[in-house]
Protein backbone atom coordinates (compact mmCIF):
# COMPACT_ATOMS: atom_id res chain seq x y z
CA UNK A 1 0.00 0.00 0.00
CA UNK A 2 1.45 3.65 -0.85
CA UNK A 3 1.79 5.90 2.28
CA UNK A 4 -0.77 8.03 2.24
CA UNK A 5 0.52 12.20 1.98
CA UNK A 6 -1.19 13.16 5.12
CA UNK A 7 0.39 12.90 8.73
CA UNK A 8 -2.18 14.20 11.27
CA UNK A 9 -1.50 14.10 15.08
CA UNK A 10 -3.35 12.33 17.50
CA UNK A 11 -4.83 15.35 18.55
CA UNK A 12 -6.07 15.63 15.37
CA UNK A 13 -7.13 12.34 14.87
CA UNK A 14 -8.95 12.22 18.10
CA UNK A 15 -11.22 15.54 17.20
CA UNK A 16 -12.30 14.00 13.81
CA UNK A 17 -12.90 10.83 14.88
CA UNK A 18 -15.25 12.37 18.09
CA UNK A 19 -16.92 15.05 15.90
CA UNK A 20 -17.75 12.35 13.39
CA UNK A 21 -18.94 10.07 16.03
CA UNK A 22 -21.18 12.52 17.31
CA UNK A 23 -22.36 13.52 13.88
CA UNK A 24 -23.44 10.22 12.40
CA UNK A 25 -23.86 7.62 15.48
CA UNK A 26 -26.79 5.44 14.72
CA UNK A 27 -27.96 2.52 16.83
CA UNK A 28 -27.22 -1.45 15.95
CA UNK A 29 -29.23 -3.84 17.85
CA UNK A 30 -28.65 -7.70 18.56
CA UNK A 31 -25.31 -9.04 17.55
CA UNK A 32 -27.05 -10.47 14.11
CA UNK A 33 -29.15 -7.84 12.85
CA UNK A 34 -30.98 -8.80 9.56
CA UNK A 35 -33.33 -7.51 6.70
CA UNK A 36 -34.70 -9.33 4.23
CA UNK A 37 -31.95 -10.65 1.71
CA UNK A 38 -31.04 -8.42 -0.93
CA UNK A 39 -29.58 -11.06 -3.10
CA UNK A 40 -31.97 -10.37 -6.34
CA UNK A 41 -30.76 -6.82 -6.40
CA UNK A 42 -27.09 -7.30 -6.05
CA UNK A 43 -24.79 -7.79 -8.55
CA UNK A 44 -22.70 -11.12 -8.11
CA UNK A 45 -19.98 -9.99 -7.93
CA UNK A 46 -18.91 -6.75 -8.23
CA UNK A 47 -16.73 -6.49 -11.62
CA UNK A 48 -12.81 -4.57 -11.31
CA UNK A 49 -14.16 -1.69 -13.01
CA UNK A 50 -17.27 -1.19 -10.15
CA UNK A 51 -15.09 -1.76 -7.39
CA UNK A 52 -12.36 0.81 -8.59
CA UNK A 53 -14.93 3.14 -9.55
CA UNK A 54 -16.37 2.92 -6.17
CA UNK A 55 -12.74 3.27 -4.35
CA UNK A 56 -11.26 5.84 -6.18
CA UNK A 57 -11.74 9.57 -4.09
CA UNK A 58 -13.98 12.46 -5.62
CA UNK A 59 -11.95 15.47 -7.18
CA UNK A 60 -12.27 18.56 -5.58
CA UNK A 61 -12.97 17.09 -2.25
CA UNK A 62 -11.43 17.62 0.83
CA UNK A 63 -9.89 13.73 2.09
CA UNK A 64 -9.18 13.04 5.80
CA UNK A 65 -6.86 9.96 6.11
CA UNK A 66 -6.55 7.76 8.79
CA UNK A 67 -5.72 4.77 10.75
CA UNK A 68 -9.11 2.51 11.16
CA UNK A 69 -8.69 -0.73 12.71
CA UNK A 70 -8.48 -2.00 9.17
CA UNK A 71 -5.54 -0.36 7.67
CA UNK A 72 -5.99 3.00 6.74
CA UNK A 73 -9.57 5.03 6.67
CA UNK A 74 -10.43 8.00 4.14
CA UNK A 75 -13.43 10.16 5.67
CA UNK A 76 -15.01 11.94 2.75
CA UNK A 77 -17.75 13.91 4.82
CA UNK A 78 -20.30 11.20 5.37
CA UNK A 79 -18.24 8.07 6.01
CA UNK A 80 -15.15 6.25 6.65
CA UNK A 81 -14.10 4.30 3.50
CA UNK A 82 -11.29 1.53 4.33
CA UNK A 83 -8.84 2.31 1.80
CA UNK A 84 -6.30 -0.40 2.45
CA UNK A 85 -8.66 -3.21 0.27
CA UNK A 86 -9.47 -6.22 1.89
CA UNK A 87 -8.20 -9.09 0.91
CA UNK A 88 -10.43 -12.77 1.80
CA UNK A 89 -7.31 -14.56 0.64
CA UNK A 90 -5.80 -13.56 4.15
CA UNK A 91 -7.84 -15.80 5.98
CA UNK A 92 -8.41 -18.72 3.78
CA UNK A 93 -11.45 -17.19 2.04
CA UNK A 94 -12.31 -17.05 -2.20
CA UNK A 95 -12.00 -13.94 -3.65
CA UNK A 96 -15.44 -14.31 -5.08
CA UNK A 97 -18.03 -16.78 -4.34
CA UNK A 98 -19.52 -18.22 -7.51
CA UNK A 99 -23.58 -19.44 -6.74
CA UNK A 100 -24.68 -23.32 -7.75
CA UNK A 101 -20.87 -24.28 -8.36
CA UNK A 102 -18.89 -26.12 -5.63
CA UNK A 103 -16.32 -24.24 -4.05
CA UNK A 104 -13.32 -25.82 -2.02
CA UNK A 105 -13.01 -23.57 1.60
CA UNK A 106 -10.55 -24.52 4.36
CA UNK A 107 -10.04 -27.86 2.72
CA UNK A 108 -13.44 -28.53 2.30
CA UNK A 109 -16.08 -28.77 -0.22
CA UNK A 110 -19.49 -26.50 -0.29
CA UNK A 111 -21.78 -24.99 -2.52
CA UNK A 112 -23.79 -21.85 -2.34
CA UNK A 113 -27.48 -22.42 -3.92
CA UNK A 114 -30.74 -21.51 -3.11
CA UNK A 115 -31.91 -22.16 0.42
CA UNK A 116 -34.36 -25.14 1.60
CA UNK A 117 -36.04 -22.27 3.42
CA UNK A 118 -37.11 -21.02 -0.04
CA UNK A 119 -36.54 -18.70 -2.84
CA UNK A 120 -37.51 -15.55 -1.07
CA UNK A 121 -35.15 -16.38 1.85
CA UNK A 122 -31.99 -16.05 -0.45
CA UNK A 123 -29.05 -18.63 -0.20
CA UNK A 124 -27.94 -20.93 1.80
CA UNK A 125 -24.34 -23.26 2.15
CA UNK A 126 -24.20 -26.40 1.74
CA UNK A 127 -22.06 -29.22 2.37
CA UNK A 128 -20.28 -31.53 -0.38
CA UNK A 129 -19.03 -33.83 1.75
CA UNK A 130 -20.02 -35.42 5.23
CA UNK A 131 -18.57 -34.08 8.00
CA UNK A 132 -18.39 -36.30 11.45
CA UNK A 133 -19.02 -35.12 14.40
CA UNK A 134 -18.54 -37.75 17.22
CA UNK A 135 -20.81 -38.44 19.89
CA UNK A 136 -17.83 -38.25 22.41
CA UNK A 137 -17.53 -34.76 21.61
CA UNK A 138 -18.33 -33.44 24.83
CA UNK A 139 -17.94 -29.54 24.51
CA UNK A 140 -19.40 -28.19 21.44
CA UNK A 141 -16.38 -25.88 20.51
CA UNK A 142 -14.45 -28.93 20.19
CA UNK A 143 -16.79 -29.80 16.84
CA UNK A 144 -14.77 -29.87 13.64
CA UNK A 145 -13.77 -26.09 12.53
CA UNK A 146 -15.47 -25.40 8.94
CA UNK A 147 -14.22 -21.92 7.96
CA UNK A 148 -14.40 -18.29 9.44
CA UNK A 149 -16.83 -16.00 9.72
CA UNK A 150 -14.33 -13.21 8.27
CA UNK A 151 -14.12 -9.88 6.94
CA UNK A 152 -12.60 -6.37 7.60
CA UNK A 153 -13.27 -5.62 11.32
CA UNK A 154 -14.25 -2.09 11.98
CA UNK A 155 -14.78 -0.13 15.28
CA UNK A 156 -18.50 0.19 16.33
CA UNK A 157 -18.33 3.90 15.75
CA UNK A 158 -16.63 3.43 12.13
CA UNK A 159 -19.06 1.03 11.28
CA UNK A 160 -22.36 3.33 12.64
CA UNK A 161 -20.70 5.36 10.01
CA UNK A 162 -20.99 3.35 7.21
CA UNK A 163 -24.61 2.28 8.20
CA UNK A 164 -25.48 5.55 7.87
CA UNK A 165 -24.82 5.30 3.85
CA UNK A 166 -25.75 1.81 3.38
CA UNK A 167 -28.60 0.69 5.92
CA UNK A 168 -28.59 -2.84 4.58
CA UNK A 169 -24.96 -3.75 5.19
CA UNK A 170 -26.46 -4.76 8.90
CA UNK A 171 -27.23 -7.83 7.51
CA UNK A 172 -24.16 -9.50 8.01
CA UNK A 173 -22.50 -7.30 10.55
CA UNK A 174 -21.22 -10.12 13.36
CA UNK A 175 -20.60 -8.18 16.75
CA UNK A 176 -17.46 -9.43 18.16
CA UNK A 177 -17.41 -7.93 21.45
CA UNK A 178 -20.85 -9.35 22.21
CA UNK A 179 -20.11 -13.15 22.38
CA UNK A 180 -19.49 -14.68 26.29
CA UNK A 181 -16.18 -15.22 25.22
CA UNK A 182 -14.98 -11.65 24.68
CA UNK A 183 -13.26 -10.29 28.00
CA UNK A 184 -12.31 -7.10 25.96
CA UNK A 185 -15.65 -5.29 26.30
CA UNK A 186 -14.28 -2.17 25.36
CA UNK A 187 -17.11 0.84 24.44
CA UNK A 188 -15.80 0.79 21.27
CA UNK A 189 -16.73 -2.63 20.23
CA UNK A 190 -15.72 -4.78 17.34
CA UNK A 191 -17.88 -5.14 14.11
CA UNK A 192 -16.86 -7.73 11.42
CA UNK A 193 -18.63 -6.65 7.47
CA UNK A 194 -19.32 -10.56 7.01
CA UNK A 195 -21.20 -9.69 3.65
CA UNK A 196 -20.09 -12.60 1.42
CA UNK A 197 -19.94 -10.60 -1.87
CA UNK A 198 -18.19 -7.81 -0.24
CA UNK A 199 -15.76 -9.89 2.24
CA UNK A 200 -16.18 -13.30 0.75
CA UNK A 201 -17.58 -14.47 3.70
CA UNK A 202 -19.13 -18.25 2.88
CA UNK A 203 -20.32 -17.93 6.46
CA UNK A 204 -22.47 -15.17 6.00
CA UNK A 205 -24.78 -17.56 3.41
CA UNK A 206 -25.84 -19.78 6.32
CA UNK A 207 -29.45 -19.15 7.57
CA UNK A 208 -30.98 -19.39 11.09
CA UNK A 209 -33.09 -22.06 12.73
CA UNK A 210 -35.04 -19.04 14.10
CA UNK A 211 -38.68 -19.84 12.76
CA UNK A 212 -38.20 -22.32 10.38
CA UNK A 213 -41.27 -24.84 9.42
CA UNK A 214 -40.66 -27.63 9.25
CA UNK A 215 -38.21 -26.94 12.43
CA UNK A 216 -34.68 -27.14 11.43
CA UNK A 217 -31.68 -28.24 13.64
CA UNK A 218 -28.94 -26.16 14.25
CA UNK A 219 -25.99 -28.08 12.95
CA UNK A 220 -23.21 -25.13 13.38
CA UNK A 221 -22.16 -22.59 15.84
CA UNK A 222 -20.13 -19.16 15.22
CA UNK A 223 -17.75 -18.89 18.37
CA UNK A 224 -15.86 -16.15 19.30
CA UNK A 225 -12.22 -16.58 19.41
CA UNK A 226 -9.37 -14.95 21.67
CA UNK A 227 -5.84 -14.65 19.69
CA UNK A 228 -5.08 -15.46 16.30
CA UNK A 229 -6.52 -18.14 13.86
CA UNK A 230 -5.15 -21.38 13.43
CA UNK A 231 -1.88 -21.35 10.97
CA UNK A 232 -1.47 -21.18 7.71
CA UNK A 233 -4.50 -18.70 7.93
CA UNK A 234 -5.00 -14.54 8.90
CA UNK A 235 -1.33 -14.48 10.75
CA UNK A 236 -1.85 -11.33 9.58
CA UNK A 237 -5.62 -10.37 10.50
CA UNK A 238 -6.25 -9.26 13.73
CA UNK A 239 -5.96 -10.05 17.09
CA UNK A 240 -8.90 -12.21 18.00
CA UNK A 241 -11.37 -13.91 15.12
CA UNK A 242 -14.91 -15.61 14.76
CA UNK A 243 -15.35 -19.30 13.69
CA UNK A 244 -18.31 -21.98 12.51
CA UNK A 245 -17.68 -24.77 13.82
CA UNK A 246 -19.69 -27.71 13.36
CA UNK A 247 -21.84 -28.88 16.17
CA UNK A 248 -23.26 -32.01 14.73
CA UNK A 249 -22.79 -34.28 11.82
CA UNK A 250 -23.54 -33.09 8.53
CA UNK A 251 -23.53 -34.82 5.77
CA UNK A 252 -23.12 -34.39 2.68
CA UNK A 253 -26.19 -32.14 0.81
CA UNK A 254 -27.04 -31.21 4.27
CA UNK A 255 -28.03 -26.86 4.54
CA UNK A 256 -25.96 -25.47 7.76
CA UNK A 257 -28.14 -23.93 10.17
CA UNK A 258 -27.08 -22.18 13.31
CA UNK A 259 -29.16 -19.89 15.65
CA UNK A 260 -29.56 -16.30 15.48
CA UNK A 261 -31.89 -13.20 15.33
CA UNK A 262 -32.55 -11.59 12.52
CA UNK A 263 -36.46 -9.72 11.20
C1 LIG B 1 -27.00 -13.84 7.18
S1 LIG B 1 -28.18 -13.80 5.93
C2 LIG B 1 -28.26 -15.49 5.47
C3 LIG B 1 -28.13 -15.64 3.98
C4 LIG B 1 -29.33 -15.19 3.18
N1 LIG B 1 -30.23 -16.30 2.97
C5 LIG B 1 -28.87 -14.59 1.87
O1 LIG B 1 -29.08 -15.18 0.80
O2 LIG B 1 -28.29 -13.52 1.88
C6 LIG B 1 -29.61 -13.53 6.89
C7 LIG B 1 -30.86 -13.36 6.08
O3 LIG B 1 -31.29 -14.63 5.56
C8 LIG B 1 -32.68 -14.78 5.73
N2 LIG B 1 -32.92 -15.82 6.75
C9 LIG B 1 -32.03 -16.37 7.58
N3 LIG B 1 -32.61 -17.28 8.37
C10 LIG B 1 -33.91 -17.31 8.04
C11 LIG B 1 -35.04 -18.03 8.52
N4 LIG B 1 -34.95 -18.90 9.50
N5 LIG B 1 -36.23 -17.82 7.91
C12 LIG B 1 -36.35 -16.93 6.89
N6 LIG B 1 -35.32 -16.20 6.40
C13 LIG B 1 -34.12 -16.38 6.99
C14 LIG B 1 -33.22 -13.46 6.24
O4 LIG B 1 -33.62 -12.71 5.13
C15 LIG B 1 -32.01 -12.84 6.89
O5 LIG B 1 -32.08 -11.45 6.85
Amino acid sequence: MTPPPYVLSQGVLAAIGNALSQAFTVGIGTSHEANKPHHEARPRVPSVRQRSKAQRPIEGHARTIVEGRWGMCEFTGKCANIIQSWNPAVLGLLDSLPYDEEVVVWGRRWIVKTSTLGERHGYGVYACEDIIVEDSTSCRREGPTLFPYGGPIYKRRHWNMKLTQHPEWKTFALEMDTFAGSTRRHNDGRVIDGDPIRSGNIAGFINSTMGTQPKRRANCEWVFVEGPLPAPYGQTYHEDHCLVIATRTIRSGDELFTHYEWN
